[in-house]
This record gives structure tokens, sequence and C-alpha cells, in this order.
């Protein structure tokens, strides 16, 4: 069984000259659901998928639960240790950003199996299994600087689902990605979230996509405080919101 409860998360970002609250008072997902997590441009998705994934730290956090087989993992206070939060986002994590570095010294199947060799999920078939449904097979021997920006994605959505992670994260995972090649690798990250009875959560703007394939949707909303400052709220939606959508 796996479960995320998240109550009351807050994080601050301040510059001299501006500042930005996101809230997020409730956050529930089980294993085998699909949440899709919209709001316009800079209303602070990113902001809320980092703290999610564990990338970045909550300012102020009551409850931060990832269950995975019956244990409780308090993340909140993992994230305060680096070692701790290095073992669980490698143990249980496959997060997609919008641009996925890669290692420039290892070819694009090194990079997916020095995955699985962090997680200790070592897998080779499987890997093979996400280079052909991603289109990436023919380019599996060749180096980060010898591929496309496409191409680079598809290697970063395959290392990202590789060591069978029980919670998917995907900043709009598809952006540089052509709308055939986009439907296969959501299709893809699809696929392997359900083979792994894994919770899967992703940024779009694509609302149709997301509806079609099921997902659950949670909004950001944001309200500006002054000229300079502007607080935003990720919160489910409800039904009546969904119906306008
Ligand atoms: N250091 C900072 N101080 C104040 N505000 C910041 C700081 N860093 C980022 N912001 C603001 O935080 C907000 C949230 O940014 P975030 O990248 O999470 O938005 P987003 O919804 O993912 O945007 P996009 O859809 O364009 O990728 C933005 O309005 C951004 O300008």
């Amino acid at each position: 069984m796996i479960a995320l409860t998240v109550r009351n998360i807050r994080k601050s970002l301040k510059d001299p000259d501006r500042a930005f609250d996101l809230h997020i008072p409730a956050f529930d997902a089980k294993g085998g659901e699909k949440i899709a997590v919209v709001g316009t441009t800079g209303s602070g998705k990113t902001t809320a998928m980092d703290i999610l994934a564990m990338a970045s730290q909550p300012s102020i956090c009551e409850q931060f639960d990832l269950v995975v087989d019956g244990k409780t993992h308090d993340l909140n206070a993992a994230s305060k240790n680096r070692r701790e939060s290095a073992r669980l986002r490698a143990s249980y994590f496959g997060y997609v950003m919008q641009k996925s570095p890669l290692f420039p010294f290892l070819s694009v199947r090194e990079n997916v199996l020095l995955q699985q060799h962090i997680s200790a999920r070592p897998d080779a078939a499987f890997v093979e299994q996400l280079f052909d449904r991603l289109g990436i097979a023919m380019i599996a021997d060749a180096m980060p600087d010898e591929i496309s920006v496409g191409q680079k994605q598809r290697t970063a959505i395959a290392r990202s689902l590789a060591h069978h992670p029980s919670i998917i994260l995907c900043d709009e995972p598809t952006g540089a990605l052509d709308p055939r090649t986009a439907r296969d690798c959501i299709e893809t990250i699809i696929w392997a979230a359900e083979r792994a009875g894994a919770i899967l959560i992703m940024i779009t703007h694509d609302w149709d996509l997301a509806k079609a394939y099921g997902f659950d949707f949670y909004e950001i909303k944001t309200r500006m405080l002054a000229d300079n400052a502007m607080s935003a709220t990720l919160a489910h939606q409800s039904g009546a919101e969904k119906r306008r959508a």
C-alpha cells in the first residue's frame, strides 16, 4: 500500500523586491491514483512539485508522510537530513523535471542504469522495455551531446521510471515533444505507474488529455496581496469546478 498525506505545507520565496507564498492545505493520494496539477504560468506549480518531490524543503509543515508497504516515512523530518532525504528520494521517488540534466560522460543507457544502481533495483530488461516504448532504443548507446532535446527528455523520463518508484512526479514532461510522441510518453508514464502501483502526479496545461486519461485535478489559485506580493493555494478541485473546466 502506498499513500501520501500532506497537511498545511507553506513555502515562502522572497527577493528584496517581491514575495511569493504557496500554501498546500491538504494533498492526499493513494497508490494507483493519477493527479494533474494545473494553474496559470507563474502560479507556483513547480514550487509545489519540488516540495512534493523532496527537491525543496517546506518553510512550514504540519504533516508530510509517505506510507510504503505499511511503513510511514516522515518526509518533513527526513527533508532536514540530507543523507536521509537522498536515500528516500532514490528509493521511492521518480521526478521528471522540465529540464532534467543527464550525466554528459555516460551514454543514454548508462544514465538510466545508474538510477537503478543507486536505488539498488537492477532490472536491465525493464530499461529496454522503456526504451522501446519511448522510442529511444536506437540511441541507447549515444552520448547526451549526440542526441536531440526531445530524446534527452525521453531519456530523463526513462531514468525517472526505471527503479519502479512509489511516487512519480512529472513537471510538464512532454513540453519538448510533438503531440504524437508526447502521447506515447504519457501512456508510458501511466503504464509504468500502474505497473508499480505508484502515485502519479503531473503538471500539465493539457486538461483534455488529463481528463481523457482519468486524472483527478488539483488547481493552484493565486491572489495579489500587493503590487509585489502574491499568495497561491493548491487545492483539490470540487465537482462544480471540474464541470466548469
Ligand atoms: N526568490 C523568489 N522570490 C519571490 N518570488 C519568487 C522567487 N522565485 C520564484 N518566485 C515566484 O514564484 C512563483 C512561482 O514560480 P513557479 O516556477 O513555481 O511557477 P509555475 O507555476 O511552475 O510557472 P510556469 O508554468 O511558468 O513554469 C512565480 O511567480 C515566481 O516569479
